[in-house]
């Protein structure tokens, strides 16, 4: 069978036969000194490349904090341009956590670097902020469905802050608008049968919000990237009951609660199966 083209059904693809793993790359400072490596561009390689050797053949997607790459300036975005080229040669899919968002005529730009073809920084998908709105992103729909990569829109963030702006709204609410916009682009884009490559972020520690928010996540057809396994609290039983019978959509991530176990490749690798052991039970 040929590989599928578009990023919805190659996610799939391989949420199938990985499971529902994103491994975080956040090479935090305090993360970098545990690891015994230095606050520099080399400490960030080191850090970022044994990740990858030990996570890339069991997680579905890997995701690179950018902004702890962008806190090292144009070095540290080199480092990233390497771990995306990297990990596309390792197969593994690539999300920028990037958490883009501006008026149209910069989004443009936005989306040329992240989702552009031929572009250093281009990675499988990237994460875009809604809240200059929904159809300010247009460029990077537009060009994700060019380029066969993907966007992860913020929805329902796992920070507690998130809820008092998507959780506005009453029964209409900005959450519900914007999962309902997604799910109007994945149903233009017709997936014939896949995940539409339209995703959404919705935290794995938002409870039963997605419910009370009466969010319609089968409508989306489209994956749902749900951070805050680990670190922030949340287990694959919260996964279960926040997205019920959406689960099969979800892409559990965690970054600092797998990343603590390095830098020893075979216990960072432990660590990432002991998470999708938790996602699938
Ligand atoms: O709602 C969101 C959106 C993005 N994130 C990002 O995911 C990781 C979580 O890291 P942990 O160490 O597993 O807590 C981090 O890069 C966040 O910026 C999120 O947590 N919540």
């Amino acid at each position: 069978m040929p590989e599928p083209a578009a990023f919805g059904a190659r996610l799939e693809v391989a949420m199938r036969a990985r499971g529902q793993l994103c491994v975080g790359i956040d090479p935090h400072p305090a993360l970098l000194q545990a690891w015994g490596l230095n606050d520099d561009a080399g400490g960030l390689e080191r850090f970022s490349l044994t990740v990858l050797e030990a996570v890339g053949e069991v997680a579905a997607a890997v995701k690179p904090q950018v902004a702890l790459y962008e806190r090292h300036g144009s070095r540290g975005l080199a480092v990233l341009e390497k771990v995306l080229a990297e990990a596309a040669a390792a197969g593994v899919l690539t999300i920028a956590d990037a958490k883009r968002g501006d008026i149209g005529s910069t989004m443009a730009a936005y989306a040329q670097a992240w989702l552009g073809e031929g572009s250093p920084l281009a990675a499988d998908a990237v994460t875009l902020s809604p809240y200059l709105g929904y159809e300010s992103l247009r460029p990077a729909l537009d060009l994700a469905a060019q380029t066969g990569r993907g966007v992860f829109i913020l929805a329902l963030t796992s920070n507690p802050e998130g809820a008092s702006v998507q959780h506005a709204g009453g029964s209409d609410s900005v959450a519900r608008r914007i999962v309902r916009a997604a799910a109007e682009d994945n149903a233009a884009a017709g997936a014939a049968g896949m995940l539409g490559s339209v995703g959404l972020v919705i935290g794995a520690t938002v409870g039963d919000a997605p419910a009370e928010l009466d969010l319609d996540l089968a409508a989306l057809n489209g994956p749902v990237l749900a951070p805050g396994l680990g670190a922030q609290g949340a287990t694959g039983a919260d996964l279960r009951r926040t997205f019920g019978p959406a689960f099969g959509q979800v892409l559990g991530t965690s970054s600092r609660d797998i990343l603590k176990a390095g830098p020893d490749a075979a216990a960072l690798r432990e660590a990432a199966l002991r998470t999708l052991e938790m996602v699938a039970a």
